[in-house]
């Protein structure tokens, strides 16, 4: 496994038409962290992974390690160990697991020769379906597991790709309280050795799992630290209820305008 690396974002800024989705905002994940990033529809933490993945264009600076990303097509991104997933999981399904994960792993071989016939499973293929708790359906068509599976397949993917650096949103929308149990632990596991970071709404999962969380309004950083800090500050509970006054609204459940993603 390569060294560790964290993040380091600097003054980025993303407009559309003049309207700056992401304003400023400085942002450092160290390494190994497991870091969500909250905030109200449109506060502009896609974007802000849009960015980092050199999905759209940005100003600024974006530093994983001592690499600059800005500027690099979006293919030198991933091959600088930048992996996401979206919200919607994107597996072939009528492939197997296996094959999901041998074709993300590449190898350098040709994908006929993948499919035609397999001698062994590569060390790393392996390692994946352990980690992700997919190895007793190795052999099922993707397009037959449940909503989770299909979700932690392509954790998976980014796993066998050696991503030191995964970004992932919303991974557990949709899915059973065992299954967002399970995605919070393959998480704490994943960022053992890798920095990763969560989109998230759901406010029990960040709870449950959230090593530091930065809450993100209208473009910008509003609040950071850790979860008994952004839960206590007023800031943070103003934006998320509309008045100040209204109490630890984050140890509640999530409002309503944070659960209509
Ligand atoms: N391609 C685009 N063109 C124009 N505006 C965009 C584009 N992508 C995003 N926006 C706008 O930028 C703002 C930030 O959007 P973004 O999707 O990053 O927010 P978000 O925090 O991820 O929201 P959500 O939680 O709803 O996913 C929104 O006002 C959105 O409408």
């Amino acid at each position: 496994m390569s060294e560790l690396s964290g993040l380091r974002i600097r003054q980025l800024r993303v407009s559309f038409d003049g309207f700056k989705a992401v304003d400023g905002v400085d942002l450092d994940v160290r390494p190994g962290d497991l870091r969500f990033l909250i905030g109200p529809n449109g506060a502009g933490k896609t974007t802000l992974v849009d960015a980092v993945t050199g999905l759209v264009k940005a100003e600024g600076s974006v530093l994983f390690g001592d690499e600059e990303l800005l500027g690099r097509s979006v293919h030198k991104i991933a091959r600088s160990g930048i992996g996401r997933t979206f919200q919607t999981a994107t597996v072939f399904e009528e492939l197997t697991v296996l094959q999901n994960l041998d074709i993300a792993a590449g190898a350098g071989r040709g994908m006929l020769t993948m499919l035609r016939r397999r001698k062994g499973v590569p060390e790393s293929v392996a390692r994946a379906l352990e980690t992700v708790g997919l190895a007793e359906l190795a052999d099922s068509p993707a397009g037959t597991l449940a909503h989770g599976q299909k979700q932690w397949l392509e954790i998976g993917m980014l796993l066998v790709q050696d991503v030191r650096l995964l970004l992932l949103d919303e991974p557990v929308a949709g899915m059973s309280h065992d299954e967002r149990q399970a995605t919070g632990e393959l998480l704490e596991r994943i960022s053992e050795e890798r920095t990763v970071v969560v989109i998230e709404h759901d406010m029990d999962f960040m709870r449950s799992f959230a090593r530091s969380v930065s809450v993100l309004h209208a473009g910008r950083v509003l609040s950071e630290g850790t979860v008994a800090e952004v839960q206590a500050d007023p800031k943070v509970q103003e934006v998320y209820l509309g008045h100040a006054a209204a109490g630890d609204v984050l140890d509640t459940a999530a409002p309503a305008a944070v659960q209509e993603a």
